[in-house]
């Protein structure tokens, strides 16, 4: 059997795989448990958890408007063997409903924004499929009065309520034709799986036995190479093969800020949970804005320019709950003091008039 190894590196660099592998000897898996845990507490000294941090986070973010975006796979549910089976917990979609009653929140997913929408089961979010390539979200001021406007990609739903944003949609037919063919090459390769996520297709190994990675490299990279408007990359356990444009899960976030009326810098804060590789293009953007907060889940240390973490999906539980349980509470508290304020003014003016009703 050949083996080979990879050249994009998609063996062993999966950040969800650091228990892959057996060990045999107790005692180096506990010296290697040890490292593991000290390199992740420095690691921590950066990207301080988001649990921790989270009372001087919301200090911050007094009299600003925060925006929530999530990511799906390994945030709102745990990364698990088979993709259709990737549900997220009743619990989780509870909590992710409370953060959307205060906060406007958007879901942005590498998967088919109709398969996501089938996970999370929530009105009351916006959703981006495809890594943002297919957005739907309000239209942008500048269409809006326009019901029938067809826009660089932007088609106006039936109640003018919502606006189609599709910048990859001229590449629809080629995907299918891309599709097809990877379906075919991979089908003898046991493990294999081809994900249909509509502007960009998905190649699983997560089930492919080791010896067969690099097989499955050469296949896929046979077909894409044929394509020079499409490129690999890179997530857990998988190849993504997407239309070259300039267009990410950041031009995504950027897109949505503006359409929901909030892109001025100072006064909005996104907040952006995720846990691959293709999140760090959010990330980059809310660096680069200089305000908001890039939270990245892992389980161990990594390079990202998020710049706080939570280490696994039940503490992106534990934070959505925090953060809809504050806004809750400051809203409440807000209300109690317009009460206050409003019920001073009414006995006030009602004493003026000389009357108490
Ligand atoms: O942007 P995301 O919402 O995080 O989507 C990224 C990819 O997630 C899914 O794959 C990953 O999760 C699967 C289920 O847990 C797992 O089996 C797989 O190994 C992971 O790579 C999804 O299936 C992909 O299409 C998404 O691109």
């Amino acid at each position: 059997m050949k083996v080979h190894y990879s050249t994009i590196n998609v063996v062993g660099n999966n950040d969800d795989d650091i228990n892959d592998g057996a060990c045999l000897f107790t005692s180096s898996l506990h010296h290697h448990h040890q490292a593991s845990h000290s390199t992740y507490h420095s690691w921590l000294v950066e990207h301080p958890s988001a649990l921790g941090t989270f009372d001087r986070m919301m200090k911050g973010a007094k009299g600003k408007r925060v925006v929530v975006f999530l990511d799906y796979d390994g945030t709102l549910s745990p990364i698990v063997d088979d993709p259709d089976r990737a549900f997220m917990s009743d619990e989780m979609r509870s909590a992710v409903r409370e953060v959307a009653k205060y906060f406007p929140t958007a879901i942005i997913s590498g998967r088919g924004r109709d398969k996501v929408k089938e996970f999370v089961k929530l009105s009351n979010v916006y959703y981006a499929g495809s890594h943002g390539m297919d957005i739907m979200a309000p239209p942008k001021p500048l269409i809006k009065s326009s019901c029938d406007a067809k826009y660089n990609g932007v088609v106006l739903d039936k109640k003018c309520s919502e606006v189609l944003f599709q910048p990859a949609k001229k590449f629809l037919p080629t995907i299918r034709e891309i599709l097809a063919k990877l379906v075919e090459k991979t089908r003898k390769i046991q493990g294999a799986r081809v994900e249909d996520n509509r502007f960009c297709i998905s190649v699983h190994f997560r089930k492919v036995m080791e010896e067969d990675y690099g097989l499955l490299e050469d296949k896929v990279k046979s077909v894409v190479d044929n394509y020079p408007g499409f490129h690999l990359t890179e997530g857990k356990k998988v190849m993504e093969i997407r239309p070259s444009i300039e267009w990410n899960k950041g031009h995504a976030l950027e897109y949505l800020l503006e359409t929901l009326g909030h892109n001025s810098t100072s006064e909005v804060l996104p907040l952006y949970i995720g846990d691959d590789r293709t999140d760090e293009d959010a990330f980059k953007v809310i660096r680069s804005r200089g305000e908001g907060f890039p939270i990245i889940v892992t389980s161990k240390p990594k390079d990202t320019k998020a710049s706080y973490s939570l280490h696994d999906t039940s503490e992106v539980l534990t934070f959505l709950l925090r953060l809809a349980r504050w806004r809750k509470a400051s809203s409440s508290s807000r209300s109690l003091f317009t009460t206050a304020l409003v019920s001073n003014w009414f006995y006030g003016t009602t004493m003026a008039f000389g009357k108490v009703l």
